[in-house]
């Protein structure tokens, strides 16, 4: 149901004459969403110097009313003016506790003294007069391991720190020892009266509102009455205020002094601007705030070691693991041979090496070969066995040589193109292999070949023909980049580091501007007069420092403790990877502003990392990928990343070089693209809070 008032006697008393009105709305319109109407036509007036008591019930729309004054919430429709100009005149005490847990009392207020500017000695003096009438734990006490009511008092005590002209308290006594209540009322009345200041506080209790200077009572996004609890209570000839309220809920539920259609979601007001916030920052960027965040991390750090040891060792872990298990030959591995010149057993020792002689197996050679390549050969004594065994998975497949293999070979090689059927099919060894394994497969038949060519050269010097005739005719000379057989890992390691360091600072970030979001931390640092741009210059200072030592350190492990290639500029593939990283921090904050929960913040991360990792040619060419998502995969984040880094790390190209040129220019594409997003996306979502 939407009302309004319908005239102004319904504002109880009159004000005290003489005071200057401090807080001012009228006309009040705001909503979520087309129908829900939260402020609807709200008018409210609270004099300088005095107590205001905001009454309503759950829902009604207090925290909006007040995110609106101070300055976090934009009215849909009409004015609020306030006798202060700026947001850090302000102390607001959120609702949520809105501390960082893991912190001590007084590292929580240092940091809040450097939000508000204030020096040590402020600090200090500020300090002992809170901290008595407070009644604080001790200042090292940690904010996770004090009760609820005493998160409530460092809150408030947050709030007052700075004795700001107005003080704006979302529910402060709940949970509050009664006698602590109390007195936290009469040292807000103190500070009305002889300091001037102007409180407004919402509250649950009627009782406690009694106290106040004066009472708004909040129903149905309007106020009922507004006025002192004494000067209410004889208008309507009620002995409480309770009694008062429910009256005037009465009337507005049968539309009694209530116009009930006044305010149908068809006539809400649209005006041609939206009003604008009454109160503005003092500047964009201020260096007290920048500290403030610097201190924030420090103690975040310092009290989450662990964190920092995470933070600090998964990328040298990361590395080491990636160097010693990727792109390395696989050792060992078991093929079966059934080797009749051998007569299927014994073993190769029997015989005495007869240099160039058909007398010596020709394939006790090529054993020796294959076993040089790190192949282990298992005899038996015919196939059925070893094909028995392939099929159990006892090894890899198996080799057959025929009993007559070695006079077959030197017939072959002697008559050349006269050698029988016979020969030509004797001197043949045949190979079954398990190729389900495609790695395992092309690599045993790799080392086949090369084995065979290096044991029939061998054998050609031995007998003195031409060693040229033995090789396969095709000579591949030295590789004009890179080593002429080429790591695995020199093509995974650059792909592996853009990952990394995209990653980590993603993580990093999702990680701390969450943990803000979640605690109500932002909101609060926001409402103190810090800007958005601070904050983010702040965060990426940070994140960028970490992933400098991270990078150092994966640099440290992948290029000097296991040697992999680094041919080009060392300062161009750093300036390659930092941008990565930064542009990885950029796509964090995306994440932090869309996801509104930590679970949802992973299954993004994740989400996009598989994709983005095999898109991008990280872990196959993507020259191989179907053209269609070829098409799209070189203009993800990371695939000219990598590509032009393997071309400084592996081709010592400079910047001139389109490839490398094209990395950059991606890299610092994405970097504006993700900032864009995010801001598009907190303007969408009108502020940070809304993005919760
Ligand atoms: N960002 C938002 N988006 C949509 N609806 C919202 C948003 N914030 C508040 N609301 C809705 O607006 C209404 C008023 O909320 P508000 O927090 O202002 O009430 P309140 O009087 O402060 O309640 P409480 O005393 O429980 O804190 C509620 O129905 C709430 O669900």
């Amino acid at each position: 149901m939407l009302l309004k008032i319908r005239n102004n006697e319904l504002y109880g008393s009159e004000m005290t004459e003489g005071r200057e009105e401090f807080v001012v709305v009228r006309g009040a319109y705001k909503r979520y969403g087309l129908k829900a109407v939260v402020l609807n036509g709200l008018n409210m007036t609270v004099e300088k110097g005095t107590v205001y008591a905001f009454l309503g019930p759950s829902g009604c729309g207090k925290t909006t009313l007040l995110g609106c004054i101070v300055g976090r919430k934009r009215l849909d429709a009409g004015e609020i003016r306030l006798g202060i100009k700026y947001k850090s005149d302000i102390g607001y005490m959120p609702q949520e506790i809105a501390l960082f847990r893991d912190f001590s009392i007084s590292e929580t207020l240092t940091h809040f003294a450097w939000v508000f500017g204030l020096s040590k000695q402020q600090l200090k003096k500020r300090k002992e007069e809170l901290y008595s009438f407070l009644e604080l734990p001790p200042e090292t006490s940690l904010i996770s391991k004090l009760s609820g009511g005493q998160q409530r008092r460092i809150s408030l005590c947050v709030a007052l720190l700075h004795n700001p002209e107005l003080l704006i308290l979302d529910e402060p006594t709940v949970g509050v020892d009664p006698v602590l209540s109390h007195s936290i009322w009469q040292h807000l009345k103190q500070m009305s009266t002889v300091g001037n200041k102007t409180i407004i506080i919402t509250t649950h209790s009627i009782e406690e509102a009694r106290q106040a200077d004066r009472v708004g009572l909040m129903r149905g996004g309007i106020l009922l009455a507004e006025g002192d609890p004494k000067s209410l209570m004889n208008q309507y000839g009620f002995d409480t205020l309770e009694e008062v309220f429910l009256q005037l809920s009465y009337k507005q539920e049968t539309g009694e002094n209530f116009d009930i259609d006044c305010q149908t979601v068809k006539n809400y007001p649209k005006p041609e601007k939206k009003p604008k916030p009454p109160v503005k920052i003092k500047s964009i960027f201020a260096l007290n705030h920048l500290i403030a965040h610097f201190l924030k991390n420090y103690f975040f750090l310092r009290r989450n070691l662990g964190i920092l040891a995470f933070l600090l060792c998964l990328p040298i872990v990361q590395c080491t693991l990636f160097d010693l298990s990727i792109g390395r030959d696989p050792l060992g591995l078991k093929v079966g041979l059934v080797n009749e010149e051998l007569a299927g057993e014994g073993d190769c020792s029997m015989f005495t090496n007869a240099n160039c002689s058909v007398e010596y197996p020709a394939s006790c050679r090529y054993m020796a070969a294959l076993e040089k390549k790190q192949m282990k050969l298992i005899l038996y004594k015919d196939e059925e066995s070893a094909r028995n065994a392939t099929k159990k998975n006892e090894i890899w497949g198996f080799m057959h040589v025929s009993h007559n293999y070695t006079e077959s070979l030197f017939e072959r090689i002697i008559l050349n193109g006269g050698a029988s059927d016979e020969a030509l099919a004797n001197s043949e060894v045949d190979v079954s292999m398990d190729m389900s394994n495609q790695y395992i497969g092309n690599l045993l038949r790799r080392d086949m070949y090369f084995a065979y060519m290096e044991y029939l050269e061998n054998l050609y010097a031995d007998c003195n023909w031409p060693v040229q005739a033995a090789k396969v005719p095709i000579a591949f000379q030295k590789a004009i980049y890179g080593n002429i057989y080429p790591s695995f890992s020199d093509f995974a390691v650059p792909a592996i580091l853009q990952l990394f360091v995209f990653y980590l600072p993603m993580m990093f970030t999702v990680g701390g501007i969450l943990m803000e979001k979640r605690e109500g931390i932002l909101e609060r640092n926001l409402i103190s007069g810090m800007t958005l741009v601070e904050i983010i210059t702040g965060h990426a200072i940070v994140s960028m420092l970490i992933l400098v030592v991270q990078t150092l350190f994966m640099m440290i492990v992948l290029f000097v403790i296991f040697d992999n290639t680094i041919e080009g500029s060392l300062l161009l593939a750093l300036s390659l990877l930092f941008l990565v990283g930064l542009s990885g921090m950029c796509y964090g904050c995306l994440v932090s502003v869309l996801c509104d929960t930590d679970t949802a913040a992973t299954y993004m991360g994740l989400g996009s990392f598989f994709p983005l990792a095999m898109l991008s040619g990280m872990f196959w060419p993507y020259q191989g990928m179907h053209y269609l998502l070829r098409s799209i995969g070189w203009f993800l984040p990371l695939t000219l990343t990598t590509e032009g880094f393997r071309a400084i790390s592996s081709r010592s190209w400079s910047i001139t070089h389109p490839v490398v040129f094209n990395g950059f220019l991606s890299v610092i594409g994405w970097i504006f693209f993700f900032s864009i997003s995010t801001i598009v996306v907190i303007k969408i979502k009108k502020g940070i809070r809304n993005i919760m």
